[in-house]
């Protein structure tokens, strides 16, 4: 018997899959098998190398390589699902959910088919939906298809919130419920800064306005970018959940989450909190809401069945 690195492939090699292989070879997680269609396996070949070639300057040890064949992917331990087309100023994440199901169950019975032990992080979107329709075709249980979306969104929480208070990030403690969409909850109750909750050190009016520009934080970022969506902030997001995993750190972070029962919902992923360790998500966390709270994750929730309705 011997070590060996872990496998991790990333299908996808656009803006969130090729920034993510960067930063799952700087910390070191595994080798890196970055996938894309085959019109574009050279470009995907150009930058696993050009990552690659950064692992002297940084000091990272970890094979990348870019490929269009699934073959590739044999046996990867985990797989980060970035494939799809990204949304456009004007547009909502839920105008992609037809092109992007079509690539989803491509993408999944591929997986499916070659990574059959693997643990799967979606991002693509509508990411609530599209890790349903990986859950359904790939059958994998529960817990090893799982969706990024409230480490992103509490990260823009945080952000704010830190610029608010002129304090260090590190101290900020926020956390979002729900669905991928403006209809997200943060939770400002469940919020603290170096332990203080949020509500004792920020006005009212402007934690509403803290709360409002996250629900949107992925529109904001759109409408600058002018042609596409958020990149670096995403793809951090998902290497600390694949690290929460891979190192079995059993770390308490939000997850789009197989719901059965929990919160009172059946039969629907939903970004609840979780504990995520070595065997992906190992628990979910359910935590008491007021009336108000609860309303609006009911209205986060018919928003991503609505979705889901239009797949069905
Ligand atoms: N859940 C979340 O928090 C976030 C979700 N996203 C979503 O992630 C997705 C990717 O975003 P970007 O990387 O910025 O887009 P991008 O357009 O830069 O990259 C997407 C890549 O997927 C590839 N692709 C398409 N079909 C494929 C297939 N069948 N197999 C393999 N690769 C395929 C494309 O060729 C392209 O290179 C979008 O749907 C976007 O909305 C992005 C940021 C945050
Ligand atoms: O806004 C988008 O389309 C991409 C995304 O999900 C985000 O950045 O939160």
């Amino acid at each position: 018997m011997s070590f060996k690195r872990r496998k991790i492939a990333v299908i996808g090699a656009g803006f969130t899959g090729a920034t993510t292989a960067f930063l799952l070879g700087q910390k070191e997680l595994g080798d890196v098998v970055l996938v894309d269609i085959p019109n574009l396996e050279n470009p995907t070949k150009g930058k696993a190398l050009d990552i690659l070639e950064a692992s002297p300057v940084q000091g990272f040890d970890a094979n990348i390589i870019g490929t269009s064949n699934y073959e590739d992917i044999q046996d990867a331990d985990m797989v980060i699902i970035t494939a799809g087309i990204a949304r456009k100023p004007g547009m909502s994440r839920d105008d992609l959910v037809n092109t992007n199901a079509g690539i989803m169950k491509a993408v999944s019975e591929n997986v499916a088919k070659y990574a059959p032990n693997s643990y799967i992080i979606v991002l693509s979107n509508p990411v609530d939906a599209m890790t349903y329709v990986c859950y359904k075709t790939t059958g994998f249980p529960k817990n090893r298809v799982i969706g990024q979306s409230g480490v992103l969104d509490t990260a823009r929480f945080n952000t704010f919130v830190s610029q608010e208070l002129n304090v260090s990030v590190e101290d900020v403690s926020g956390f979002v419920l729900g669905g991928h969409g403006d209809d997200m909850v943060p939770l400002v109750r469940y919020s603290y800064a170096g332990g203080i909750p949020l509500e004792k050190l920020i006005p009212q009016d402007r934690l509403n306005a803290i709360v409002e520009r996250t629900r949107k934080g992925g529109g904001e970022i759109v409408a600058l970018l002018g042609n596409g969506s958020a990149y670096y902030a995403p793809a951090a997001s998902l290497v600390q959940m694949a690290e929460a995993i891979l190192k079995d750190k059993k770390r308490i972070l939000p997850s789009i989450a197989y719901l059965e029962g929990e919160y009172g919902y059946q039969d629907i992923y939903l970004g609840v909190p979780t504990v995520l360790g070595g065997d992906g998500i190992e628990k979910i966390i359910e935590l008491e809401l007021t009336a108000v709270e609860k309303s609006a994750l009911d209205k986060s929730a018919d928003s991503v069945r609505k979705v889901m309705a239009i797949l069905s």
